[in-house]
């Protein structure tokens, strides 16, 4: 039997005009377009974001590539076979996210010992834990975890749940999940399930401004643009005198989304790579 053949429409763009172009591909008849960048992972180039965009068929695939401006370096790109939509999979293997809490995908188990073991399936959701974004966040609730024993857990941008889960295992009493893409939700919800902590989450789409201020520990990972335009609503999730983790963050960033949670203080900005979190604390 001959394999199936896939067609896609690579194209380079400038990061502020990812997202038009995007809509664009899918107006010129694109099944789905796949971003990535830096945050991805399955890496883009440093200063453009790549664009893959899949199509049904070799003619649609050319016809999409002639509309498209040059500049952006339009290509076809062929695939026999479809190994290719799993090959993600073989970055994502059981390992330490941080002291005691080991990650698995449910192809591999884990052979050692962990002292906490979260099953993960991240679907088309971000968030299996590689990303240093996410490592360096986790790393805070590990460190920090006796600022929220037992206590609400918010988890702004949760993707495939993760950290609101770590929180979970690390000693929260219950967490609070939302993700402004609706995609995600049953993604997140499936993997409390995985692990039997879906008594201890609620997941779903809420604006962080709609949810009740009532937080031990708040944590967003998001990129900093979100989190400078929703500092207001995220601050006042946090109780007085708890502690609030922000990442998603570059290095170059810091200062930016520093300045818009002034109000706080500021208790640690660990670094991995390029990235940085702030682990601020509000006011008593
Ligand atoms: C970088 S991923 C983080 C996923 C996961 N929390 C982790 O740390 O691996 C950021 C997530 O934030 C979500 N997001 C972006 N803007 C948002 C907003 N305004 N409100 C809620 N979620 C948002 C995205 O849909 C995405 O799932």
């Amino acid at each position: 039997m001959s394999q199936p053949r896939f067609y896609f429409v690579v194209v380079d763009v400038d990061p502020v005009l990812a997202e038009d172009a995007g809509v664009l591909l899918f107006e010129l008849g694109a099944t789905g377009v796949e971003e990535r960048d830096q945050t991805t992972l399955v890496k883009g180039l440093v200063d453009k974001t790549t664009l893959v965009a899949s199509f049904s068929s070799q003619q649609e695939a050319e016809t999409a590539r002639d509309e498209l401006d040059a500049a952006w370096l339009p290509r076809i790109e062929e695939l026999v076979g479809d190994a290719w939509r799993d090959a993600w999979k073989e970055h994502f293997r059981p390992f330490e996210l941080c002291p005691g809490v080991v990650v698995q995908p449910p192809w591999e188990k884990y052979a050692g010992q962990a002292e906490h073991l979260l099953e993960l399936e991240p679907g088309r959701a971000f968030g299996t834990g590689l990303h240093e974004t996410t490592s360096l966040v986790a790393n805070a609730l590990h460190t920090h975890r006796a600022t929220f024993a037992g206590g609400h857990v918010l988890d702004v941008g949760c993707g495939s749940g993760i950290l609101a889960l770590v929180a979970l295992v690390l000693g929260a009493g219950n967490a609070r999940a939302v993700d402004n893409d609706a995609d995600v939700i049953d993604v997140a919800r499936e993997n409390a399930e995985r692990n039997g902590l879906q008594a201890r989450l609620d997941v779903d789409t809420t604006p962080v401004e709609n949810i009740a201020p009532e937080f031990d520990m708040v944590v967003a990972n998001i990129e900093a643009d979100v989190l400078i335009t929703l500092a207001a609503p995220i601050s006042a999730r946090v109780k007085p005198g708890r502690l609030l983790v922000l990442s998603g963050v570059l290095a170059t960033q810091h200062d930016r989304v520093r300045a818009a949670y002034a109000a706080f203080e500021s208790v640690e900005s660990p670094a991995r790579g390029e990235w940085v979190a702030l682990i601020l604390r509000r006011p008593e």
